[in-house]
């Protein structure tokens, strides 16, 4: 909802969240859709306009119009309370599901009815601000995820998190939240200027926290309200910045000791990661700068968005390899990677830093999935959305990053959203399984739908049709009929 009352917002990332959900039963398929009833969301509604600020739209409680009278609006909200209006995926922990945004808020959801439970606050747990959206799960379903501690204590940190997805037996209000457990932290390079980060990696034993000079300004920030500025606008990229890859060891719960970096780049989404033979290989979707939050704004994105506005920094998944046991006693500049299979490169340096330079897997992919089971592991296959020069995407791909081979789906009028790849129940080879999509049309005469695609051959083995409005949406979960607590239907 990118309107409340007379008031709207600016960008496309604001909006109030909408969950909607596809129930396959008895060979049918339901659908349903319902407003996120986030404190947020219920505050706007009532006072008829937006009171709580998101990301990109910065919102007066009161309706203060000068300078004086901001100032004091200012003094009595020092800061304003944070959004709960959780619209960027779903999160499972133990038995239960979340909404989930990026700061310290999540809202719990009943998946079958999609109705709003309790609201979270990550921060009577661990001390964070920010928390990503995108955790990752282990094979006995505990939560990792992370988040930035900004200026607690003195220090700003990035924090690695474990939740847990049993309590123990005799607990009564069973939270997993409650038992959650800080793994390791990561020092901030820099107090005020920590980095924004959207996701992370893990192999079997790392945890891969891309470090990007693509930052947040404390001081920007906590003057924005004064301001009356976005947030958004206290994130700058500084493009003659390194990246810092670091490589957490599970075990130590420490970042190994060589110094590992690449040219400046915006990345959102971790692909996946593994190790292989000494080396780590982590994929992702990067891009040359931070133009396509830009592109989101809501001003840009009307009827004529497809002449007004042009991705100028194309998504691009790009491999980078990291040599993990290498010759202490290399010579400078020699390439440390001694994988056959690809081309990125890491140079040893004069000071023994590594400078990586990645390998081009494939362009114009965003919204990137995989085969779950093979996360943190050698794997071949991504399922994403392509994108072309436009803010739509316009197919379905799947990307053999073997033989960099593509395959994809289209269809005239169509917007796939993100493909999620559910694997057979005898799943013998990693891409035996279905890929779902939730289908926008631009053509008001066509019909949304769900597109089943068999992930082999991304031959179409159904849809199903739904009579109301369908929005694109950014990320979902496939949830098995075994994990869902079917007591409370
Ligand atoms: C800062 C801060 C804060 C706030 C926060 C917030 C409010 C957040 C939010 C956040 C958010 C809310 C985020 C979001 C994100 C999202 C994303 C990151 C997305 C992405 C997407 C993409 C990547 C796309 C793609 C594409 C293309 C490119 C084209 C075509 C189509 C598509 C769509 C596929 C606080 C106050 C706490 C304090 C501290 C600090
Ligand atoms: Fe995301």
């Amino acid at each position: 909802m990118h309107t409340v009352g007379e008031t709207k917002y600016n960008h496309w990332f604001d909006g109030l969240a909408l969950v909607h959900s596809f129930t396959f039963k008895n060979g049918e398929v339901y659908y349903r859709s319902k407003y996120l009833r986030s404190d947020t969301y219920n505050c706007n509604i009532e006072a008829n306009r937006i009171v709580v600020s998101e990301f990109g739209t910065m919102a007066y409680p009161d309706p203060c119009k000068n300078l004086f009278a901001k100032a004091f609006c200012y003094l009595s909200h020092t800061i304003p309370e944070f959004t709960d209006n959780c619209l960027i995926n779903i999160m499972k922990t133990g038995e239960d599901y979340y909404a989930t945004s990026e700061t310290n808020f999540i809202r719990k959801i009943n998946p079958h009815t999609l109705e709003t439970l309790e609201k979270v606050d990550y921060n009577k747990y661990v001390a964070v601000s920010l928390a990503t959206s995108h955790p990752h799960y282990d094979s006995a379903g505990n939560v990792l995820n992370m988040g930035t501690s900004i200026v607690d204590k003195g220090k700003t940190k990035y924090v690695i998190f474990k939740i847990p997805s049993s309590v123990p037996e005799n607990e009564k209000k069973k939270s997993c939240l409650k038992h959650l457990e800080v793994l390791c932290s990561i020092p901030s390079q820099s107090l005020l200027h920590p980095s924004y980060y959207h996701s992370f990696g893990v192999t079997e034993n790392y945890i891969i926290f891309i470090e990007q000079p693509f930052k947040l300004d404390i001081l920007k920030l906590a003057t924005a309200y004064f301001r009356g500025v976005n947030w958004a606008s206290c994130l700058s990229f500084h493009k003659e910045d390194k990246t810092w890859i670091h490589l957490i060891d599970k075990k130590t719960k420490k970042d190994i000791s060589t110094k590992i970096y690449t040219d400046a780049m915006v990345l959102f989404h971790h692909v996946n990661a593994y190790e292989e033979d000494g080396h780590v290989v982590i994929d992702v979707i990067s891009y040359p700068d931070n133009s396509l939050y830009q592109m989101f704004y809501l001003k840009n994105l009307n009827e004529e968005l497809e002449k007004n506005t042009k991705l100028t920094a194309i998504p691009a998944c790009k491999r980078f390899v990291v040599p993990l046991g290498f010759d202490k006693g290399a010579e400078v500049g020699t390439n440390l990677v001694k994988l056959p299979s690809t081309t990125a490169t890491a140079l040893k340096e004069k000071d023994g830093n590594i400078y990586c330079q990645p390998e081009m897997l494939c362009e114009g992919i965003e919204l990137p999935r995989i085969n779950y089971d093979y996360n943190g592991k050698k794997y071949r296959y991504i399922y994403a959305t392509e994108v072309r020069w436009s803010p739509v995407p316009t197919k379905i791909a799947k990307v053999d990053v073997l033989t960099k081979k593509k395959l994809s789906w289209e269809e005239e009028h169509c917007w796939p959203a993100e493909p999620i790849f559910v694997p057979s129940p005898d799943l013998k080879e990693e891409d035996d399984g279905l890929i779902l999509s939730s289908i926008v049309t631009s053509d008001p005469r066509k019909a949304p739908f769900l597109l089943v695609l068999d992930a082999k051959t991304f031959t179409e083995m159904a849809r199903a049709t739904v009579n109301v409005d369908l929005h694109l949406d950014l990320h979902g979960v496939f949830i098995p009929e075994k994990d869902l607590n079917t007591e409370r239907e």
